[in-house]
Order: structure tokens, then sequence, then C-alpha cells
């Protein structure tokens, strides 16, 4: 919101500096705080040092931009002569910061992987995001609530839902954003797009409460179901909002080795059910699902069944790093009485499945990881622009420039790898994607996380005493220290998925000597 056209003078500014009448000038513009002096967050004293001064420097080694719009009540004017020179962003617009977008959305560079419906893309999910999932998931990181109806709503008539299975027939008929893109012409980049634009509020828990469970598990029933018509009532039902799913694979005994699992699941004697007791630990979404993906072990191996809530099935909230928004649980099913029809792909070969499933989750996170990694590079970019110690800007400091040359190169060069295993992922069909992908996709998501740790460690050293506090200026700093190792352990850990990327490339290894 603009400011009110009334003009002033500095030395009319100055005349206002008592408790009856307080003014100050942020950014050429004048506010009027006389009636907020008793009530700002940050004590009356500062306030009154500032009367009738300047206080923009004061104002921005504070507060973010954001505070003014929200009180743009109290503006009353500008200096004549003067225009206020800092960027209120719009809902929707790219970031003017350097390195703040990937290369592609920079109008100098080019790239062969994006045409004009991913840019469609990218700006209605950005928009989308800023309007309507930004607020919410800060205001639930805070209660712990759960991710209401009405955007999953929202998200769903927006065809949001369905884009998070990433591409395919779910996806045919559906006008995506009021139709800036069709479903049928949607790809692996749209999918990148809009896995990286739907992170970017930064609030992890609420990221994953975001129907987190649904991304990684329902894409197991939209390829494994053995009856059409069953699988279209579970996915019509799920990408509607109305009932809600989530991938139930690791135990408290087990951790991620699937091998291991314990939870079973014996046939009843005339062959119609299965009858399934055991538990499940870190299942996210887990607390207020109404599906669970679940992996078994069944006579001769592992199996996967989807378990409706039921008679037997109970969740309990589990507390971890971040708020309980994404409903993160503890299940235990106790003689739940499942339908043999809830097999996916073939009883004893459900490792199948989990695996072909890995690859899809694991690029979406390593999506996410890279896009969260690139906003925090840009928080401290920002910050290190305007933070004056000593008389100077950080960023006049040669040490800062390393750190930040260092997460810029990390970023970079991990978004840079995404896109061109994005690009093979659109040229080959997705069963053969688990067979020469697993291994690139799994390096690419340790790499990823790895800079993550890099650029959480190095942001909290830039920000200092602000990237360790939940409010103000450096929440998004503090908010993604305290759970970026959730990419790092999520659909297998950095360990686990190096040794996997090595194995598999050395499965084909010709006679070659040295
Ligand atoms: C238009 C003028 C101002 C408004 C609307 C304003 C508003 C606020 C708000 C909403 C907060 C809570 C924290 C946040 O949301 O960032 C805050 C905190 C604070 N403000 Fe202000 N403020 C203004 C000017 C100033 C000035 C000029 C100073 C110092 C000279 C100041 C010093 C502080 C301090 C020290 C805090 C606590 C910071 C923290 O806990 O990190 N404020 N202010």
């Amino acid at each position: 919101m603009a400011p009110p056209s009334k003009t002033f003078t500095r030395e009319e500014v100055r005349e206002h500096t008592t408790d009856d009448s307080l003014w100050c000038i942020v950014d050429s513009t004048v506010y009027d705080l006389t009636e907020f002096v008793d009530a700002h967050p940050g004590g009356e004293s500062v306030l009154r040092q500032v009367a009738g001064q300047d206080a923009t420097t004061a104002f921005y080694n504070l507060h973010r931009h954001e505070v003014l719009t929200k009180y743009a009540k109290f503006a009353i004017g500008t200096i004549a002569g003067e225009k206020p020179q800092v960027i209120t962003p719009q809902p929707g617009d790219l970031s003017p910061v350097p390195y703040a977008e990937p290369l592609w959305l920079s109008p100098v560079f080019r790239s062969p992987y994006y045409n004009d419906s991913h840019r469609r893309l990218q700006r209605a999910v950005r928009e989308f995001t800023e309007r309507h999932l930004h607020d919410e998931a800060w205001a639930n990181e805070a209660s712990g609530k759960f991710l209401s109806q009405e955007t999953i709503d929202r998200m769903s008539k927006a065809g949001l839902l369905h884009t998070r299975m990433g591409p395919g027939k779910h996806l045919h008929g559906v006008e995506i954003l009021g139709g800036v893109v069709k479903g049928e012409e949607y790809d692996y980049f749209h999918d990148l797009v809009s896995s990286q634009e739907l992170v970017r509020p930064l609030a992890r828990g609420a990221q994953d409460g975001n129907l987190g469970g649904m991304t990684i598990g329902l894409t197991a029933v939209l390829n494994f179901a053995n009856d059409p018509v069953w699988k279209k009532k579970i996915a019509d039902e799920v990408l509607s909002g109305k009932k809600k799913l989530c991938l139930a694979i690791t135990e408290a005994f087990a951790g991620s080795d699937v091998a291991g699992l314990r939870t079973t699941a014996v046939k009843t004697p005339d062959g119609k059910h299965y009858i399934v007791n055991g538990t499940k630990k870190w299942i996210t979404n887990g607390a207020w699902c109404d599906y669970f993906v679940t992996g078994v072990k069944t006579e001769h191996g592992l199996s996967v069944v989807l378990i409706e809530r039921s008679e037997g099935v109970e969740t309990k909230l589990i507390k971890t790093s971040y708020s309980t928004t994404a409903g993160t649980a503890y299940i235990t099913f106790d003689n739940v009485k499942v339908p043999v029809g809830n097999l996916l792909g073939q009883e004893n070969k459900g490792i199948q499945v989990i695996l072909s499933n890995f690859n899809h989750e694991r690029w979406v996170m390593t999506c996410a990881s890279i896009s969260s990694s690139r906003r925090i590079v840009e928080e401290c970019i920002k910050w290190s622009n305007q933070r004056l110690v000593f008389g100077k800007r950080l960023i006049d400091q040669p040490v800062i420039r390393q750190k930040l040359a260092k997460m810029i190169s990390l970023v970079e060069a991990n978004q840079a790898w995404l896109e061109s295993i994005t690009y093979q992922m659109c040229h080959m069909p997705y069963k053969e994607q688990a067979r020469h992908l697993a291994g690139p996709i799994a390096l690419l998501k340790q790499s990823a996380t790895r800079a993550a740790h890099e650029v959480a460690d190095e942001s909290v050293q830039i920000w200092g005493g602000r990237g360790i506090t939940q409010s103000g200026m450096g929440k998004y700093i503090e908010m993604f220290n305290r759970t970026y190792k959730f990419d790092a352990i999520l659909g297998g850990a950095e360990e686990v998925l190096s040794d996997l990327g090595v194995r598999q490339a050395m499965k084909d290894f010709p006679k070659a000597m040295l």
C-alpha cells in the first residue's frame, strides 16, 4: 500500500518528539507512532530515542520489511522531494536479489529445459503459495494445528493435489490453477517447478503437513492397485481432499530397514482378508489420515496393503523438531481386518512397490531441499547487504562474501544436476527410471541435503543471534536450522543413499582396468 500523498519536510518531522506526538522516518515515509509507543513489541524507549529522526537504518537492523506493510496505517505521508526506495514484493513476484531465483527465471539467461507453460505454472504456484499457504503454514507451526480443510479444498480445486503425484493419467482432464497448464501436458519439469514453489514459505513442519503423506503414498496406489475401479475410487477420494492418505513403512524396530519389518498380515482361512498386527513410527500425516499405505510381512516376504482407519487402528502424535502440524504419528494395528483386494502389487513382492515408489519421493524431496536452501541464500544475501556492523555492511567483509560464495555454489550446482536428471525422467518410461535413475537420484538427494547442512551452518554464522530466534527477522534461518535434517533422513539417510548410488553404478561395471 502506498503511503498517503501528504508531504513533510525533515524539519517538520523533527518537531514531533514527545509522547503526545511521536513521529519518525523510515525509507522516506513518515510514521506517526504516537498511538503505537505503548504497544511496540520492542519497547517504548527505542522509539523515543528515534523520535523526530530518520530511523531507517535502526529499523532495518531489527525488523523485516513486511512489518511496515502490516503497520501501514501509521504512515502519514512522505518526505517532500523523496520517494521510498525499498521494494515491497507482491504475491507472485520474482525476487530481484542475485541468486534468489534459479538461472532459468532470470531474464538474462536461457535454458533448454523450460517453456512458456513452465513459466506460467511457476508464476501461478508462487502466487497461490504466497496468498494461500504462507501465513497458514506459519500460524500452524506456532499452534501445532493441522492444515485446514478449506486450504485442502482450495488446492484440490486448483488441481494442486493431482500435480503432487507427478505426471500421469490422473492429471488428464485437470485444468491446473484455472488452466495455466493442462493436466495432459504436465511433465517432470512442471513437477519440479511446483515442488520447488510450494516449499518457499520455509515452514518445514507445515510443508510435510501439506499432504506430504499423500505425495509419497498415493503413487503406490496409482501404480500398483490391482483393480482399476477400486483404484479410481481411492484416487478420487484422496485427490478431491475428502479422504487423507499416508505412507506407513517405517517401524520403531526396523527404522528404514524395509526387509526387517515386523508388522504382520496373515490371511484369514477363507482367503478374503488379512489380519494385520504391528506398529509403525514417524508416519508423516498419520495422526489424521484415513488411509495408510502399509508395508507388512506376509507368508513368504514383504507386501504392501492399503489399510483404512477402522477398528484396531490407533494413531498417536509424536513430538519432533518441528511442531505437530505435520501430524507425525505412532500407529498401532491391532487385529485389523483388511480386504485382500487392498493389496498393492503382488503378494510377497512388495519390495518392488516400495523401491519404485522411492524414486519420485526422493526426487521431490531433493527439489524441495534445493529450493529451501536457495531461499536461505536469499535471506543471507539480503541480510548481509542491510546489516551494518561497525559502520560497514556485513557484505563488505571478505569472510562473509566467502560464505555466500560457498552457499551459492552448492545451490547452483545441485539445481543444475537436478535439471539434468529431470530431463532424463522426461524421456524415460517410469519403470526404466527405477533401473537407470535410482542411483543418480539417490546421489543427488544426499548431495542436496549435505549442501543444506552447509547452508544451514553458514547462515547462522552470518545471522548471529537472530538466526537462533524463533520470532522476528531471522525466523526462517532458525526454522531451517531446526529442521533441515529431516530431508537428510526421510526417504533414505544420506549414508544409505550414497551407498546405493555407488553400488548401482557398479552393477553393470565393464571389465575395465587401469
Ligand atoms: C514504523 C516503525 C516501527 C514499527 C511498526 C515497529 C514494529 C515492531 C514489531 C511488529 C516488532 C515485533 C518483531 C517483528 O515482528 O519484527 C518490533 C520489534 C522491535 N522493534 Fe520495532 N517497530 C518500529 C520501529 C522501531 C525502531 C525505529 C526501533 C529502534 C530504534 C525499533 C526497535 C525494535 C526492537 C529492539 C524490537 C525487538 C526485536 C527483536 O525481538 O528481535 N522498532 N517492532
